[in-house]
């Protein structure tokens, strides 16, 4: 049997995309429209509070396009935790004037690829930043679901794990030359959602998403190994802005 990659897990996450629902939030009163607001307001308050308490981080973004209107991204710390907020967030009045275009469930992940070897990782404060991580407040966000192909010739997952570190090499040493430029979070779903891995990239320039996603199609992790589902592009919606979005 072929050596499977070993992982450690931080937190678990929730991608929930929302559309508006554009006509209910006309029809609602001025009166209706603040409570909503309001209630909205407090979450975001309360998701702040979360992650200032280092029990996880939420990031809110728009989306540009048809896919969605608004994506909530929440990092916590057990399947629980999430399902408690989405229940929580869904009995909302703001709720009510939203609809569900698409979820990702996942969890915060590191493969042992490019792994130093020696001591107990979860000693290691820089690998448990990166396993619960602030979620980037950059200016934009860009989402994706993976999985590595098994198809034929080109299967991932038949490759012998030396085979894999060579690959996951190159790949590393594109995406740290972004560094400063684009975070990236990847997130673990086997078993969890219908793809294997999310990808989730933060930047302050738009651009560099769609600088670093060409340059890695070229890499042959991604070249002949990667398969995509929906992207989804978006801007950051403090609460400012997204009064800002929802007024009419
Ligand atoms: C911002 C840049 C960036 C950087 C620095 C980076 C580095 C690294 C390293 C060092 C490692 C391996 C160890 C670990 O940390 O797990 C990974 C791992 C991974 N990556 Fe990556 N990746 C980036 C960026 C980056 C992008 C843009 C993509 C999407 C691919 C594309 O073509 O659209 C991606 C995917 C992944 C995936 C799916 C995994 C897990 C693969 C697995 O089989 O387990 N990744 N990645």
């Amino acid at each position: 049997m072929n050596e499977a990659a070993l992982t450690l897990e931080g937190w678990y996450a929730l991608h929930d995309f929302r559309k508006l629902d554009w006509s209910k939030w006309r029809l609602a009163s001025a009166a209706e429209r603040t409570d909503a607001l309001n209630e909205l307001q407090a979450f975001y308050s309360e998701w702040l509070e979360v992650e200032n308490n280092k029990q996880g981080s939420s990031a809110v973004y728009s989306i540009v396009g048809q896919k969605a209107d608004i994506v909530f991204m929440h990092l916590r710390e057990s399947l629980q935790d999430l399902n408690e907020l989405e229940t929580a967030f869904n009995k909302t009045s703001f709720a009510s004037y939203t609809i569900p275009a698409y979820s990702y469930v996942s969890v915060v992940e590191l493969s042992n690829y490019l792994a130093k070897e020696g001591g107990d990782p979860m000693e290691n404060p820089h690998v448990v930043a990166r396993l619960k991580p602030v979620l980037p407040k950059a200016d934009h966000i860009c989402f994706y679901p993976m999985n590595k192909r098994r198809d034929g010739e080109d299967n991932w997952f038949m490759l012998s794990m030396d085979e894999r570190k060579k690959l996951m090499l190159s790949h590393g040493l594109i995406g740290r030359s972004y560094a400063g430029k684009v975070r990236q979070i990847i997130t673990g779903s086997v078993g969890f959602d219908n793809w294997e891995w999310g990808v989730t990239l933060f930047a302050d320039d738009a651009l560099q998403f769609k600088k670093l996603i060409y340059e890695m199609r070229f890499d042959e992790v991604s070249a002949r190994y990667a398969e995509f589902g929906d992207f989804y592009v978006g801007n950051i919606l403090d609460i400012d802005k997204l009064e800002q979005l929802l007024r009419i």
